[in-house]
């Protein structure tokens, strides 16, 4: 299953919350969508959830569009929004089931999937409380299971870790990564960038309404902005970190280097391969190396990176 966003745009009076945003991903991804406050995470996750209309633009899932046939893309998926289930003073299972009914799921069928889900997201031994007698985790975990009930197969979740305890997170992710494993495409959203990374096949990096970094993880932290393949190497001499600094920015395919520490940094634009021909360069121009290790960049420095306006 394949959730292609083409070219979507939303306006709200003068704000272009979303600016002609592009990007896919599908079955078993789970694609990280990251961006300051204000980038327009929610407005595209309400688009694609058919909540709003986009002003222009589209997106499918499998094809269905959201904009032209909202019935049928909405029973693709599953919305987790980014604000938790209101005080209410009904129990979670009846709250659950609610759901359940409202997807026309009937009957003993209804019973066993409230119940299967209850027991997915951990709710069995609360399910009886009040949505509004809930801690803020537990609403979290309610929030889920109802985007569950009609298990679809695309997951929207907006921020569906903040405010979470360590073993709330920790719940939550292994939960991310059973869906996955259950073949579920999953776009969420979240500024915790390091949690992010661990679970997130691919990311989309958004700001001011606008994609600038968008695909696999591999993808993203081993190209730059212009698409080029990009390696990031820290190369430590046992001596001479100076005259290394001036040597290495002579070699080809070297974009930018700085000294850390009694050692250099070094961009360079190559892949393996060209991180094999700058070591062999760096040798053969006399350097004896302690070190010589390609860096792989975190999704949190590049997300500074490239939200510095690098692309805008
Ligand atoms: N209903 C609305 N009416 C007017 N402007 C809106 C509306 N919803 C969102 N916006 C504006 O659209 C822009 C994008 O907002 P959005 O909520 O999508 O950002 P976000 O990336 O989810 O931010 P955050 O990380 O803070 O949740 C913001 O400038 C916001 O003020």
């Amino acid at each position: 299953m394949e959730i292609e966003i083409q070219n979507l745009r939303k306006q709200y009076g003068n704000t272009h919350a979303v600016n002609g945003i592009s990007f896919s991903f599908s079955s078993g991804q789970v694609f990280g969508f990251i961006g300051p406050n204000g980038a327009g995470k929610s407005t595209t996750m309400r688009v694609l959830a058919t909540l709003e209309e986009p002003t222009s633009g589209n997106a499918t899932i499998d094809g269905v569009s959201v904009v032209e046939e909202p019935e049928k893309a909405h029973k693709y998926i599953g919305y987790v929004p980014d604000n938790l289930p209101s005080h209410r003073d009904i129990t979670v299972h009846e709250y659950l089931d609610f759901f359940a009914r409202a997807y026309n799921i009937r009957g003993e069928k209804r019973r066993k999937t409230v119940e299967g889900v209850e027991e997915f997201t951990n709710l069995l031994g609360i399910r009886d409380k009040t949505l509004n007698a809930l801690s803020k985790g537990m609403k979290n975990r309610v929030s889920i299971a109802r985007a569950l009930v009609h298990d679809p197969p695309v997951l929207l979740m907006d921020e569906p870790a903040a405010g979470l305890d360590p073993r709330a997170r920790i719940e939550l992710r292994e939960l991310l990564k059973v869906l996955a494993s259950q073949g579920k495409a999953i776009l969420i959203s979240s500024h915790i960038l390091s949690e992010l990374a661990e679970i997130c096949t691919g990311a989309v990096i958004i700001e001011r309404g606008k994609i600038l970094r968008a695909g696999t993880l591999q993808e993203i932290l081993t190209r730059n902005s212009k698409g080029k393949s990009h390696r990031t190497v820290v190369i430590r001499p046992l001596n001479r970190a100076d005259e290394l600094l001036k040597a290495v920015l002579e070699l080809p395919g070297v974009e930018d280097a700085r000294p850390i520490e009694g050692a250099v940094e070094v961009d360079h634009s190559g892949d393996d391969e060209g991180c094999c021909d700058l070591l062999e360069n760096v040798i053969r121009a006399g350097f004896r190396l302690l070190e010589f290790r390609p860096r792989r960049a975190d999704l949190e420095q590049i997300f500074l990176d490239v939200t510095r306006g690098d692309v805008q």
